[in-house]
């Protein structure tokens, strides 16, 4: 086992890290919580800090870190940083995961030893009530004095058991909803914040459980931080009650985006009071260039007068307009001039087709729809990350384990040498092997079998045309060899059948779409990734991602008529967005749709105006 003494430790993967970065790594006897503007390097810090407890034995074993994220994607790609730099045997200890998948895998373990009547038998179904299903059911039990709104909220925020003894008319609606999903026939029903509330119950109740997870981990991560949700807060209260938990949160209130969903107003302030934390704010953007800083700034200060400036480290690479406003007179200009412009700054080599992303505000199938032919008549192909492939979504499939176990495999079968896929897959097939660390001879044999399986794949893919077939042909043999016992033992997220045939048809699905139109098993792998097409999706869910060119989609006053600097989270959402650029964020409008929002074009401080096809152009910088 190696280890690497406190002193001699340097960060791994980058050049290196701002005084303040160092001072919150090496904060390992107190809560900490690091408040940062975007591109501060707030989750490569958590990777380092990671990196930093498991290779200095700050975290011996057996103890482990927990590391809790807002998406999926997120989670992994922290997780895939750890092991990139640790060995085998400190990168197992750290579990990188969602809030969701936390919760749901304490309930799955433990669910007989809730309390009654939350143990009932049989499987639940996870559901995503809207508004609407609360209203129904309102107006079914007769609550009349009751909205869907405190409805739903209640459902958050109320501990179980309910207490019988207030009477209101919501109280009475509260019970009989949780009455209703769980004994209201079929199965039982549960949604993300009911699993919270019976987790929470659990926690409570039970001491022994509580004892054992703050056993395991006395190193807890929180990453996004802002956006962390009262109920949520709650739960890791309860969790981590009375331990000497040593809790890192990161942060950025600008870019606090699920108020609507329950995100708490003081998350900051509550965490330094209720942890001991320490506060500590990062002044580095090592995502984007100086100029697009300075805009991202005058952004940060519509939403807070008082932050920060922070120092661009991201070196601009681009000549000419690196941000303005793009004004069309009909959508169909609009959507051909896009896909010109993108066509012609990927054949320059300027961008690959993947750098690019288009967003916009909601309905991306529909934008999808519209956008796309203009594309495709320019060979350029969109990826909308939110269509759903049978029940989950591409963005939600390419951060599943299941995912990052089998590509890297079919990548390797795809190709003679690479040695990166090389690396996963052994990582992979070990960790799924539960393989001892320490005995080399089962570690040996269990890579003597990859490779012979590598082998079959290479000879299985080299023997079959890419077409969807085939693709469920190889699906078959890759989930054979790897074992659907092995996979649900070691993620807790598969152990139900239904959760993991959910993701398991959802990758048949996309694999098979993706072989039908490729004519080699490599280039199906890179649609199946996204890669050589141009992202398409909503502000809200490019949080957490980051793309060399960025092209806001009609962007006008009826579309985003929310987005007026009054409106708090409409314009964080706007603000996270926009700061996802590394290079370039342009916005496009067009006037049969409406007008510019005046006070982006003022920010913008239009240097002039240019013409271009019939295509009106206000130039910023
Ligand atoms: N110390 C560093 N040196 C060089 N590059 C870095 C460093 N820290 C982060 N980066 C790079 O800067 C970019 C932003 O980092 P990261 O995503 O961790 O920031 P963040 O603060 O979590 O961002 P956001 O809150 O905007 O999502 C990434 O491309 C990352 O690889």
């Amino acid at each position: 086992m190696t280890r690497v003494s406190k002193d001699d430790w340097v960060p791994q993967g980058v050049g290196g890290l701002e005084s303040r970065a160092w001072e919150a790594l090496r904060e390992t006897e107190s809560s900490v919580l690091v408040t940062a503007g975007a591109g501060a390097g707030k989750t490569e810090f958590l990777a380092q800090k990671a990196t930093y407890l498991l290779q200095t034995g700050i975290c011996p074993a057996p103890k482990r870190i927990l590391a809790i994220s807002f998406k999926k994607d997120a989670a992994r790609n922290l997780a895939e940083r750890v092991a990139k730099r640790c060995p085998r045997d400190q990168a197992r200890r750290f579990d990188s995961m969602t809030f969701d998948a936390f919760t749901k895998g304490l309930l799955d373990r433990f669910r007989p030893t809730i309390p009654e009547p939350f143990n009932a038998h049989g499987t639940y179904q996870i559901v995503t009530p809207f508004r609407r299903d609360y209203d129904d059911f309102l107006e079914r039990h007769g609550y009349h004095g009751v909205s869907a709104q405190r409805l739903e909220k209640r459902v958050q925020l109320t501990d179980l058991p309910i207490d019988q003894s207030n009477g209101s008319e919501l109280h009475r609606a509260l019970a009989d909803y949780w009455h209703e999903q769980f004994f209201g026939g079929g199965e039982i029903s549960l949604s993300f914040p009911m699993i919270n509330r019976l987790v929470k119950l659990l926690l409570q109740e039970n001491s022994y459980i509580r004892r054992a997870l703050q056993a395991t981990y006395s190193i807890v991560f929180l990453d996004e931080y802002q956006d962390t949700t009262y109920a949520q807060y709650d739960m890791l209260q309860t969790a981590f009650d009375g331990s000497d938990a040593i809790f890192t949160a990161v942060g950025d209130d600008k870019q606090r985006i699920m108020g609507w969903a329950g995100a708490m107003n003081d998350a900051f302030a509550q965490f330094e009071n209720d942890f001991g934390a320490r506060r500590i704010s990062l002044l580095s953007n090592w995502r984007s260039h100086e100029d697009l800083v300075r805009i991202q700034h005058e952004i940060a200060r519509r939403i807070d007068d008082n932050v920060e400036e922070v120092q661009a480290q991201g070196i601009r690479e681009i000549e000419g307009e690196i941000s303005a406003i793009w004004q069309f007179r009909s959508t169909d200009d609009e959507n051909n001039y896009l896909a010109k412009w993108v066509s012609r700054e990927v054949q320059s080599g300027r961008v690959e087709p993947h750098d690019v992303a288009i967003l916009i505000r909601m309905r991306a199938d529909q934008v999808e729809g519209e956008v796309a032919p203009a594309f495709a008549a320019r060979g350029l192909w969109i990826r909308n990350a939110a269509r759903s492939v049978g029940e989950i979504q591409i963005q939600d499939l390419l951060g599943e384990e299941l995912t990052g176990i089998f590509v890297p495999l079919l990548r390797l079968g795809a190709t003679d040498r690479s040695p990166e896929n090389w690396a996963l897959a052994q990582q992979n097939y070990l960790f799924l092997e539960a393989a001892d660390p320490d005995n080399d001879l089962t570690q040996e044999r269990l890579l003597v079998k990859l490779e012979a399986f590598v082998r079959h794949l290479r000879a299985e893919l080299a023997r079959r045309q890419p077409d969807p077939d085939s693709a469920e042909a190889i699906a078959e043999v890759l989930l054979e060899f790897v074992s659907p016992p092995a996979l649900r033992q070691s993620f807790a997220a598969y152990q139900r059948e239904r959760d993991f045939e959910r993701v398991w048809s959802g990758f048949v699905t996309l694999l098979k779409e993706c072989a039908e139109h490729s004519s080699s098993w490599t280039e199906a792998l890179d649609e199946f990734e996204g890669i050589g097409q141009v992202a398409l999706m909503t502000v809200h869910k490019s949080k957490g991602l980051e793309f060399h060119t960025m092209i806001f989609y009609g962007l006008d006053n009826q579309t985003w008529w929310s987005l007026t600097p009054q409106r708090g989270e409409e314009l964080n959402t706007f603000f996270v967005a926009f700061t996802r650029a590394k290079q370039r964020a342009f916005f496009s409008q067009c006037v049969e749709r409406g007008r510019a929002i005046g006070w982006i074009q003022q920010l913008l401080a239009p240097a002039g105006v240019e013409t271009i096809d019939g295509t009106t152009i206000l130039g910023a910088t």
